[in-house]
């Protein structure tokens, strides 16, 4: 299969990944956790909307798919239709039960390597990828970096806001660091910041504020696109009633329920800030005698068995009621369905009541276009994404929600008077349509993809990048081809040209690659050198790196990998005991291999110095070469390894791969299922290998030797002599 360069009119494939919560097509759980707000919906609508696009063909929902007893088994399936051209993919990430967003972060790699799977299947490559909070932004930006495909990222919520909120309350930074992984989180979004193509906001505040607090935010990537609202589901009261079981959730609580509804519906979390609210209304007894105050905070069996700050959130708002004495005046249901919600703000838009977002700092707040599409007046923070939604939509007023007294004030002011009260209710209807729809966020947001898309087309072309157009080739290509560098590839002039010739002839079908002792610089530079193009992949350190084409993308998935008992400070101290070993330069010590020059009289055996290092508990490989280095490496690292790994990660038959080597460092890459060839130089240390399955042994040296050695497993398309002269002109491209 050859990968093709897109043309300008095909419709997109919008890749979308929003990792932690609960995500399914209908009945979404929201409030059920800090994971499952705003978020969610956001996505879900998203994704519909795209697909209901005319440019775009497909649209692609990733989340975590969660198996887990106690919660539907919606959530369990690895795919879901949502429309014709939309549907959710699952995949696994780590344990199979829910797990709180916090502690996904050492699992992601997984749905990483899942999804290349599952692109390989689809015989397609997104053109955008588009990733939604921090930890879909890891997956998306790996996959972006290994695919070549432009991401787009959008934070919803951002850590550093967060962190220093935090630590204004008072909390303590180790606390907060083990409770939130802030490091891990923050460290993520400055990576995305830069390598993210778009990013996308809800409001032009989160980019100055929020964004604003990381180094050297770029104007340039950002773009303020709102979110929209399903008016569909979201509409004013008209004359139907409100179904009783919803009416009845909430009259149970009430001693007068037919008085107006001071609604707030928000996820149990301390930034939403529902102690202030009771607050405001427990001091304010002329607003308790004008209304009733009904709290949608998620759903609850026991609050005993809740994660613990919505355990805390909870059990306050218990007791500040108990402490106000607000029984009878205030209604807290335990459950409610997602078709309640829309009821929930028409029953407040009946009773002439209003919705209240009483949130410390609010980025957005979808609710407050909920509850204008319903003709539901509102009372928000004086923050960010309010102040852009009621200058839009004009349907209450903000309100320094730090302050309780002003608060309860503005509620009561707000329910007082009819006629401002009627203008507010008709102004959202109206204008939440025409600020804030999802066909118009989408309008805007393919028409910037749109736009980026053609940019990156034009810097392709300036760039002429060598054997394909930016996107990977690997995801869709049925072959791989490695080889060792030093007296395989290379050593024989007309044996290179004939494989570069080979190379260009199975452009797409097969990828290139090279498995080296070298460093992934001194590598790129012998190719040069010899006019070979740039690989799709450089096995590089003697496999204790592995990185992509022409950008030399890091496998951060490998060194995640390898990275396991490695203690490269200790071995490289524990090391110095021993005679008859010196560093090598540094520029031949990498994060993953300590390099050593030997003097073999005085080295001890290499079997002694492994048992000094486990003697100190410490784990490493060693490679001793040519009677003169010493490589240290972790011990899940080496050329076979690697090659063993990105058959796994690609999803790609080891069986597939043709691998080429000369000497006892490539012993594991030409053993096992690989189809294996030994260049006609090869040294001594691998004649034992003449004779085991799938090793072929060429006559011919070099170069030739490998070409023997395809013709020998028919592999490949083979060159023809038309297409030989385009030689020269890919090499000149790659480099
Ligand atoms: O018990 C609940 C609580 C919430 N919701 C729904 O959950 C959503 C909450 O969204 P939002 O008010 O936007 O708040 P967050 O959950 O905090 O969402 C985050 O992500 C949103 C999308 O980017 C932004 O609008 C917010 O500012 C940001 O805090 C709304 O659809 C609510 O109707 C429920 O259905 N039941
Ligand atoms: O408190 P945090 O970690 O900043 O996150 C806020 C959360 O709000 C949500 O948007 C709610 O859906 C989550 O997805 C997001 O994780």
């Amino acid at each position: 299969m050859r990968t093709q360069a897109k043309s300008k009119k095909e419709p997109l494939y919008v890749l979308l990944i929003s990792v932690h919560g609960l995500i399914r097509g209908e009945q979404l759980e929201l409030g059920v956790d800090a994971d499952t707000g705003g978020q969610c919906t956001y996505v879900l609508d998203l994704a519909k909307a795209l697909a209901a696009h005319p440019q775009v063909a497909k649209v692609d929902l990733m989340t975590r798919l969660i198996d887990d007893p106690a919660l539907a088994a919606d959530y369990a399936q690895p795919e879901e239709t949502l429309s014709q051209h939309a549907r959710i993919i699952r995949f696994p990430c780590g344990p199979k039960r829910y797990m709180r967003k916090e502690t996904l972060w050492p699992y992601l790699d997984q749905m990483v390597d899942r999804c290349l799977h599952y692109l390989r299947q689809q015989g397609r490559l997104p053109d955008v990828i588009h990733s939604h909070y921090a930890d879909a932004g890891y997956v998306g930006r790996q996959l972006s970096m290994l695919l070549g495909i432009p991401l787009i990222h959008t934070g919803h919520s951002l850590g550093r806001p967060k962190q220093a909120r935090l630590l204004s309350s008072g909390r303590k930074a180790a606390n907060i660091e083990k409770q939130f992984n802030f490091e891990r989180r923050i460290a993520e979004e400055e990576a995305l910041m830069q390598h993210a193509s778009l990013i996308v906001t809800s409001t032009r505040q989160e980019i100055e504020l929020q964004y604003g607090m990381y180094p050297h935010p770029d104007p340039k990537r950002f773009k303020v696109i709102p979110p929209g609202t399903d008016t569909s589901r979201f509409s004013p009261p008209g004359r139907q009633a409100i179904a009783p079981a919803v009416e009845q959730s909430i009259y149970r609580f009430l001693q007068q329920p037919k008085k107006p509804m001071i609604l707030c519906i928000c996820r149990p979390e301390i930034r939403k800030n529902i102690k202030g609210l009771i607050a405001a209304y427990g001091n304010n007894l002329a607003l308790q005698k004008r209304a009733n105050l009904v709290l949608v905070a998620g759903c609850r069996d026991n609050i005993r068995a809740l994660e613990k700050s919505q355990a805390t959130v909870l059990n306050e708002l218990l007791l500040d009621i108990d402490q106000y004495d607000l029984w009878g005046k205030v209604a807290i249901p335990k459950h409610h369905a997602q078709e309640a919600v829309p009821e929930l703000y028409r029953m407040a838009a009946k009773s002439r009541g209003v919705f209240i977002n009483a949130a410390f700092t609010e980025p957005f707040g979808l609710t407050l276009l909920e509850a204008a599409a319903c003709g539901l007046p509102v009372i928000a923070p004086d923050d960010g994404g309010p102040r852009d939604i009621l200058a839009n939509c004009h349907h209450g007023l903000l309100v320094n929600t730090l302050d309780p007294i002003a608060m309860g004030d503005t509620l009561l002011a707000a329910l007082s008077d009819k006629t401002r009260w009627r203008a507010w209710a008709k102004n959202g209807v109206l204008n939440v349509k025409r600020h804030y729809t999802w066909a118009g966020h989408v309008n805007k947001y393919v028409k910037e993809i749109s736009a980026l898309l053609h940019k990156q087309r034009k810097n392709w072309r300036k760039q002429q990048i060598a054997l394909h157009q930016g996107k990977s080739p690997i995801p869709l290509a049925q072959h791989a081809f490695i080889t060792d560098i030093d007296n395989t590839l290379l050593g024989r002039r007309d044996g290179q040209e004939a494989l570069v010739a080979w190379l260009i002839d199975n452009v797409g079908y097969t990828v290139f690659g090279i498995a080296t002792g070298r460093p992934v610089d001194s590598a790129i530079h012998i190719l040069r050198k010899h006019r070979i193009p740039i690989p799709d992949v450089l096995i590089t350190s003697v496999g204790s790196e592995i990185h992509y084409g022409l950008r030399r993308i890091p496998d951060i998935g490998w060194a995640n990998h390898i990275r396991h008992l490695w203690r490269r400070e200790d071995i490289q101290q524990a090391l110095k005991a021993i005679p008859g070993i010196r560093l090598q330069s540094a520029d031949n010590q990498r994060e993953f291999k300590i390099s050593y020059l030997v003097d073999p009289q005085v080295m001890p055996t290499v079997d002694d110095i492994s048992q000094h290092l486990r003697g100190q508990g410490l784990h490493a490989q060693l490679i001793y070469s040519h009677g003169e280095f010493l490589d240290v490496l972790p011990i899940r690292a080496s050329k076979g390894h690697a090659i063993r790994y990105l058959s796994y990660k690609w999803g790609l038959p080891l069986a597939n791969f043709l691998v080429s080597g000369d000497s006892g460092n490539d012993i594991e890459m030409l053993t096992g299922d690989t189809m294996a060839v030994v260049v006609g130089n090869h040294s001594e240390d691998l004649a034992h290998l003449k004779g085991a399955p799938r090793v072929y042994f060429a006559e011919a040296t070099h170069a030739h030797g490998i070409l023997e050695g395809m013709q020998h497993y028919k592999f490949g398309i083979q060159p023809t002599k038309a297409q030989a002269h385009t030689h020269s002109q890919v090499i000149m491209e790659g480099r």
